[in-house]
């Protein structure tokens, strides 16, 4: 891949066994992923002839990679780079702290504490009045820095946070850079077979090991947690169950760290019926899982709309790519961030069952947000921030 210093058209997915890094556009797609798992919908004409083009154009092997936001209505990121290329793993150069430190002026929150808490309770009290179950509920930190951000060293930082993970770079519509390390894959397809690591239930990892193990033992135990995964399982099942000839799901999650969260994890493997059908539209089948959004599905998503005082935008969307044969990896957008000039917004959500409490979901937001935070060598607690805006969350959805 030929060097290039144009950071605006630098596009990255990297996951624990491979990395893409993509640089130049050859064209864009904005077509929303609305319904993009039908095979002769818009998105998918759109996916196609641009990979058709781009052939034309001389490439042999065009991918698609980038971003489909949370709200599949709105204008997808996706790109046909230019060059790209693959790239084994290489072992992480030793930490050695250069400009680890980010210089903060500014630090606001959407919603403030007092509103995310409110906010939780009453998803509880609507789930009293309709079939709601599970509702993912987000906060945003938008942090004003006095200093520029070196987004390769960013990444840099992520990875060694989380090596297992998913690690992304995308270039934004408004000139800002989507950056994170997710640690949940949506799907991945080679071939007929897939995969799927979905992640719900998360406890606070601890400096000292007794009680960091203890903390895994009570998440592995916790009635509310596993029902919290359930509801995600579930679902997956019931969407990719009938287009697969074989689906293992494991009876009982298991125990998946980042170095800030302990997360429930289960890990499903299966082969696809139709090997036509794309990793993309798989992906777009799945999303949004009640890992991000909440269940079911259509009423979780009017309790966010009501509740959130914030557009998701490309948060919790998915995050990946997909090649001419159908190919591909998507991983959920979290444990992210938009950066823009000295400009950062940065994203983390809870789900919310019945038996939730709003100060441990509040807790759990503030580690979740400790992944980019300490990437910028930030720590959480020192934040003094303000509210940008709050909005009455008293109605209900049925
Ligand atoms: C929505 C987020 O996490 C999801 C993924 C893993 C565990 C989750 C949880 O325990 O609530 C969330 O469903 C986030 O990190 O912003």
């Amino acid at each position: 891949m030929p060097r290039t210093h144009d950071d605006a058209t630098r596009l990255q997915f990297v996951s624990p066994e491979r990395g893409l890094h993509a640089s130049g556009v050859m064209a864009r797609i904005t077509a929303p992923a609305w319904e993009g798992w039908q095979p002769d919908g818009d998105f998918q004409h759109a996916i196609r002839s641009t990979m058709e083009l781009a052939q034309q154009a001389g490439q042999q092997a065009p991918i698609v990679m980038g971003a489909i936001p949370f709200d599949t209505r709105q204008p997808s990121c996706l790109y046909v780079p230019r060059h790209y290329e693959w790239r084994e793993p290489t072992p992480l150069p030793a930490d050695t702290g250069d400009n680890a430190s980010a210089s903060l002026a500014e630090a606001s929150d959407i919603p403030q504490e007092a509103a995310f808490k409110q906010a939780v309770r009453q998803a509880i009290a609507n789930f009293q009045h309709s079939d709601i179950r599970k509702a993912v509920l987000s906060r945003i930190l938008e942090l004003r820095l006095s200093n520029a951000v070196n987004i390769d060293q960013l990444l840099m930082r992520l990875r060694r946070q989380n090596p297992g993970g998913y690690q992304f770079r995308v270039p934004m519509a408004d000139g800002a850079t989507l950056v994170g390390v997710s640690p949940e894959l949506l799907l991945r397809k080679e071939g007929t077979a897939i995969r799927s690591n979905p992640l719900a239930g998360s406890a606070k990892r601890q400096a000292d090991d007794e009680q960091d193990r203890a903390m895994a033992e009570r998440l592995l135990a916790s009635a509310k947690d596993h029902h919290e995964h359930r509801l995600v399982i579930e679902e997956i099942r019931q969407v990719l169950g009938p287009c697969c000839t074989s689906l293992d799901i494991p009876e009982s999650p298991s125990l998946i760290g980042t170095s800030a969260l302990w997360h429930l994890s289960s890990n499903l493997e299966g082969r696809i019926a139709d090997p036509a059908t794309t990793a993309l539209q798989l992906a777009c089948r799945l999303h949004p899982t009640p890992a991000v959004c909440g269940y079911p599905t259509e009423s979780a998503r009017k309790l966010i709309d009501l509740v959130e005082p914030f557009d998701r935008g490309l948060f919790t969307g998915m995050v990946g790519w997909c090649d001419a044969e159908g190919n591909g990896e998507w991983a959920v957008t979290i444990r992210c961030g938009s950066i823009k000039h000295d400009t950062i917004r940065l994203f983390a959500g809870a789900g919310i069952v019945e038996a939730s409490q709003p100060d441990a979901e509040w807790a759990e937001i503030q580690a979740k947000l400790g992944t980019m935070l300490n990437a910028f060598g930030l720590d959480a607690s020192q934040l003094a921030t303000h509210s940008w805006c709050d909005r009455p969350a008293d109605e209900v959805v049925s």
